[in-house]
C-alpha cells in the first residue's frame, strides 16, 4: 500500500470554474519573439501593430472609365449625351501629368490609377463612347463617384492589431498591405506529454497480451495540442516505473519545459505515483480533484523553476477533459489570450444525471434548418468509452445541482477545439 498523499484532498474538491480561474491567475504570459509575417499564422500578437501608411496611398479610380468634372455633365443622360475632349490616358501604376484646365475634358483612366488633379468623379467606360478624341458621356455622375479616397481604408498610425489578437489569413492580408513583414508574438510554450500505465502498448502492430490495452491518450493529447502554437515533446510512455518517471521529470524541469502533462496514475491506486513524485521534486500541488465528472482526480502543480504540471486522470475521456478545459486555460494565459467562455444551445434529448458533480458530456452540436443551435447529449458517457467521440463535436456542461435535462432546456457548451481564428 503506498502512502498516497492525495488522500488529504478527498474532502476538498475545487469547482470547475474556480479551478480554471486559479490556473489562469497562477500561470504567467510567455516571453516575446519577433518572427516573419509569413510564419505567423495562428500566433498571438504580443505587441500592437500600427499602420505604417495610409491606404489607399492616393485618390484612385474604382472603375475603368474617365475622370471628369461632375459639373460638366449635369445635363448628361442616355438620351442626351454630353461631349468632353479627351485630355490623356493613365494606367494603374502610372502617374498622370496634370492638366491646367480640366473643364470640358475627360481623362481616360484604368482601375487603381491615380485620379489626375482637377477631376472629381469617374464615369465607367460602358457609360461613354469615344470617337475622334471626343468622349460622349451618357451619365451625370455625382461628385466623388467611383473615387477611392486616400486613407479611406487605413490611416497611417492607427492601431490595426491589438495585443492578444490571433494572426490569421485576414491579418496577413492587412499587414502585407502595410508593408509589415515582422511581428512580435508570444513564444510557443513547450509542452512535454507522458503517458503512464504498465498496461499500455504503443506499437500499433503489437498483439495485445492479457491485461494490455493500446495507448490512445497520448496520441490524442499530442494531436489536440498540435493545432496551437506550441512546441510538443513526446516524453514517452512510462510503464508505472516511479524511478524512471522521477528521472524523466527531473530532465523536463532541467530543460524548463513550460507545461508537463501526464495521463494516468493520479488517483487512489497503489501505483498512482504522480503526486508523490511531484512533491519529492519540490513541486507545489495547487489542486488535486475537481468537482467534475469525468476527470475528477485532475492535478495541477507548479515548480519553482516556472514549469507547470497537469496530472490528467488516465481514463480516456477524463484525459481529454484535462487538456480541453485545464491545460487549454494555461495555454491561453501563456499566449496572452483571455479566458474562454461557454455558449448556449437547446438540448434535443432528455438526459438524467446524479446531483453532486458538474458533468462534462460528449455531445453533438448542430444548426437546425430553422437556424437554431441544438445539442444532443450522446449515449455512452462513461469515461472509458471512446466510440461516442466519433459523433461528438462539443462538450455540454451540466451544473452540479441538476438531475435532469429536458428537451429544449438551455445548456452551456464548448466546441471540441478552442476558437483559434
Ligand atoms: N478507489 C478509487 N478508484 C478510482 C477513483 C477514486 O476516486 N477512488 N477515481 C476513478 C476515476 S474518476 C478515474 S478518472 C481514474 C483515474 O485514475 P488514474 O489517473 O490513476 O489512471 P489509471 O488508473 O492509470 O488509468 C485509469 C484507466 O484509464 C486507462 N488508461 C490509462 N492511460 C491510458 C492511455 N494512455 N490510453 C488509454 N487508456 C488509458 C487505464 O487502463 C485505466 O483503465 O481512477 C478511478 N479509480
Ligand atoms: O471522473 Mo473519472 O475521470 O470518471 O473517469
Amino acid at each position: 500500500m503506498n502512502n498516497n498523499s492525495n488522500h488529504y484532498t478527498d474532502h476538498f474538491m475545487i469547482g470547475f470554474e474556480q479551478a480554471r480561474e486559479l490556473i489562469f491567475d497562477t500561470v504567467s504570459e510567455n516571453a516575446y519573439e519577433v518572427i516573419s509575417l509569413a510564419d505567423s499564422s495562428g500566433r498571438v500578437l504580443a505587441k500592437p501593430i500600427q499602420a505604417n501608411e495610409s491606404l489607399p496611398p492616393f485618390n484612385n479610380t474604382a472603375m475603368d472609365g474617365y475622370a471628369v468634372v461632375a459639373s460638366d455633365l449635369k445635363e448628361a443622360s442616355p438620351e442626351h449625351p454630353v461631349d468632353l475632349k479627351l485630355a490623356g490616358i493613365t494606367a494603374a501604376g502610372e502617374l498622370p501629368s496634370n492638366v491646367d484646365d480640366t473643364q470640358g475634358t475627360a481623362w481616360k483612366i484604368m482601375t487603381g490609377a491615380p485620379v489626375p488633379r482637377g477631376y472629381d468623379s469617374i464615369i465607367p467606360v460602358e457609360r461613354t463612347q469615344l470617337k475622334n478624341n471626343i468622349v460622349s458621356c451618357y451619365l451625370a455622375p455625382k461628385k466623388g463617384d467611383h473615387i477611392r479616397k486616400i486613407g479611406e481604408d487605413f490611416l497611417a498610425g492607427e492601431t490595426i492589431g491589438e495585443l492578444g489578437e490571433i494572426i490569421n489569413s485576414n491579418s496577413i492580408m492587412a499587414y502585407s498591405a502595410q508593408g509589415i513583414d515582422k511581428v512580435t508574438v508570444f513564444a510557443r510554450p513547450s509542452i512535454a506529454v507522458f503517458a503512464t500505465g504498465k498496461e499500455l502498448v504503443d506499437d500499433p502492430k503489437a498483439k495485445l497480451k492479457p491485461g494490455q490495452i493500446r495507448n490512445s491518450n497520448k496520441p490524442f493529447i499530442l494531436n489536440w495540442l498540435a493545432k496551437y502554437p506550441v512546441e510538443l515533446i513526446d516524453a514517452g510512455t512510462n510503464l508505472d516505473d516511479a524511478e524512471q518517471f522521477e528521472n524523466d521529470l527531473k530532465q523536463c524541469l532541467h530543460n524548463q519545459v513550460n507545461i508537463i502533462i501526464s495521463s494516468g496514475a493520479v488517483s487512489m491506486g497503489d501505483f498512482d505515483f504522480i503526486p508523490q513524485t511531484i512533491q519529492k521534486l519540490g513541486g507545489e500541488i495547487i489542486f488535486h480533484k475537481s468537482k467534475i465528472k469525468p476527470g475528477k482526480p485532475i492535478l495541477f502543480a507548479k515548480f519553482s523553476n516556472g514549469s507547470f504540471y497537469f496530472g490528467l486522470p488516465g481514463n480516456p475521456i477524463s484525459s481529454i477533459i484535462g487538456v480541453r478545459f485545464f491545460v487549454s486555460t494555461a495555454l491561453r494565459k501563456m499566449l496572452g489570450l483571455t479566458m474562454e467562455y461557454a455558449a448556449l444551445a437547446s438540448v434535443n434529448n432528455v438526459y438524467s444525471k446524479k446531483a453532486g458533480l458538474k458533468n462534462i458530456l460528449k455531445s453533438h452540436l448542430k444548426i437546425t434548418s430553422e437556424g437554431q443551435l441544438t445539442i444532443q447529449i450522446l449515449d455512452g458517457q462513461e469515461s472509458f468509452k471512446i466510440k461516442p467521440l466519433l459523433r461528438s463535436n462539443s462538450w455540454a456542461i451540466v451544473d452540479e445541482s441538476i438531475e435532469q435535462l429536458n428537451k429544449n432546456d438551455k445548456v452551456e457548451f464548448y466546441p471540441n477545439h478552442m476558437n483559434w481564428e
